[in-house]
């Protein structure tokens, strides 16, 4: 048997193997994936244990034990999950992870997120065949369901007794590719409030005009939303705020009319009609006022409309404070990042809020500092879309990366502000 060597040409097959499993929501190969993860944990001696906090959706947790073990750990979180494709509409299969003549690997996953969760893994290999030894535990989980929400995940590791034991201080998870040379750091994020209004009305013959329809009352609602998103869009092109810092809202899907098997009736006024609306709100926003404005303006009971949530993450935190990480010279873990990613030969951003949502609002949620991180620099951002893409020099780039910051992380033996703070609680 061989020894799995950390050659570029073995780091990219490795790589390749993690994206020909077909992870995709909302049907994942979980258990495929978990035994391509394990047998990797087993090949560089990690401690490993698949945890099925739900049936049938495996999180996998691989512990890096640190001569320290009094020390808080740190943890590495990735998802194994993919979001669905559109096969036909990709130039190569979305999940053969070909590599194209430019050295760009072609796959679902390649930027969200298989690259991370197998670049931490690389990181720690060559780490392992340096001879380096960790004085504080790194821990790795593979969680489920991310691009469902994380709740039979991340959500449910964050509030388990295992994570209790855990100890952990510091959390790394993914963030998003940058199109110039500057690694993107995010310290938070928005907020996702999934709206559902529902409109009623009196129905009635098409070509009567009569007040209190289901929908004119919801497209009055409707011209109020997009009053709301025009202010938004303004503030961003002025260039007053950016994308993480105003409140999204978008109209995801409409429904209204009678059906029947010929089509849509034509000269009914239906008595129902309803919207989708995906909303993100920044963690320093006035949640509470824009739940005001929904109630009031976008779906008042005075005008016969009902509002329910899909989902709505708080903004804040358990103790009430906004959900940010603080990333200045006041924290450590941000100060190891930026000069790990610095001695690697990269360069690291300003601090943003993420515009999209991750898993570690979960451990943020509990006070923990969390960054999100994805070592993808001078690549088009492609996560969710067709042709999701990373070129192999830039993902061995980002495993030298992850060396630098997990020996950083690995190495560092101070007791942290933040866990001397829990311990007061
Ligand atoms: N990461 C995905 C998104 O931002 C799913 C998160 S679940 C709210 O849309
Ligand atoms: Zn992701
Ligand atoms: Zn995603």
């Amino acid at each position: 048997t061989q020894h799995p060597s950390s050659s570029s040409s073995s780091i990219i097959s490795r790589f390749q193997e993690y994206l020909r499993i077909n992870t995709a929501q909302p049907n994942p190969n979980y258990y495929e994936a978990t035994d391509f993860i394990l047998s990797q944990a087993k090949s560089l001696s990690l401690e490993f244990q698949t945890i099925e906090f739900v049936k049938s959706k495996p999180l996998i947790l691989l512990k890096w034990p640190g001569k320290n073990p009094k020390l808080p750990s740190v943890l590495l979180n990735s998802h194994t999950d993919v979001v669905p494709v559109e096969s036909q509409k990709w130039v190569h299969h979305p999940f053969g992870a070909h590599i194209d003549s430019d050295g760009n690997i072609h796959a679902r996953g390649t930027q969200d997120m298989k690259s991370v969760g197998m670049q931490y893994l690389e990181a720690i290999r060559k780490l392992k065949d340096s001879g380096f030894e960790p004085t504080r535990t790194i821990y790795l989980s593979f969680v489920p369901d991310e691009e469902i929400g994380g709740r039979d995940g991340a959500e449910k590791l964050a509030e388990s007794d295992v994570f209790e034991n855990m100890n952990v201080a510091f959390v790394l998870d993914e963030g998003m590719p940058s199109p110039n040379e500057k690694y993107r750091a995010y310290n938070g994020e928005r907020s996702p409030m999934w709206l559902v209004i529902k409109a009623t009305g009196a129905p009635g013959h098409g070509a009567k005009l009569y007040d209190n329809t289901a929908m004119e009352n919801l497209l009055k609602s409707i011209e109020s939303i997009r009053g709301f998103r025009a202010s938004q869009v303004d503030m961003l092109k002025a260039g007053l705020k950016s994308e993480g810092e105003v409140i999204s809202v978008n109209l995801v899907y409409l429904r209204a009319g009678t059906q029947t098997p010929n089509g849509f009736v034509m000269n009914l006024q239906p008595s129902e009609a309803e919207a989708g609306i995906d909303i993100r709100v920044p963690p320093t926003a006035d949640q509470k006022s824009l739940e005001k404005r929904i109630a009031e303006e976008w779906a008042p009971a005075s005008r016969n409309m009902t509002f329910e949530f899909k989902l709505k993450v708080p903004v804040v935190d358990r103790y009430g404070k906004p959900a940010l990480t603080v990333a200045d010279n006041s924290n450590p873990w941000w100060v190891l990042l930026e000069k790990a990613v610095y001695s690697a030969g990269g360069k690291l951003g300003k601090p943003e809020v993420n515009i999209g949502t991750t898993d570690a609002r979960y451990f943020r949620q509990r006070g923990l500092p969390a960054i999100g991180f994805s070592p993808i620099a001078n690549t088009p951002l492609l996560l969710h879309d067709h042709n999701e893409l990373l070129n192999q020099r830039e993902y061995l780039k980002g495993v030298d990366t992850y060396v630098s910051i997990i020996k950083a992380y690995a190495s560092y033996a101070e007791e942290t502000e933040t866990q001397a703070a829990k311990d007061e609680l």
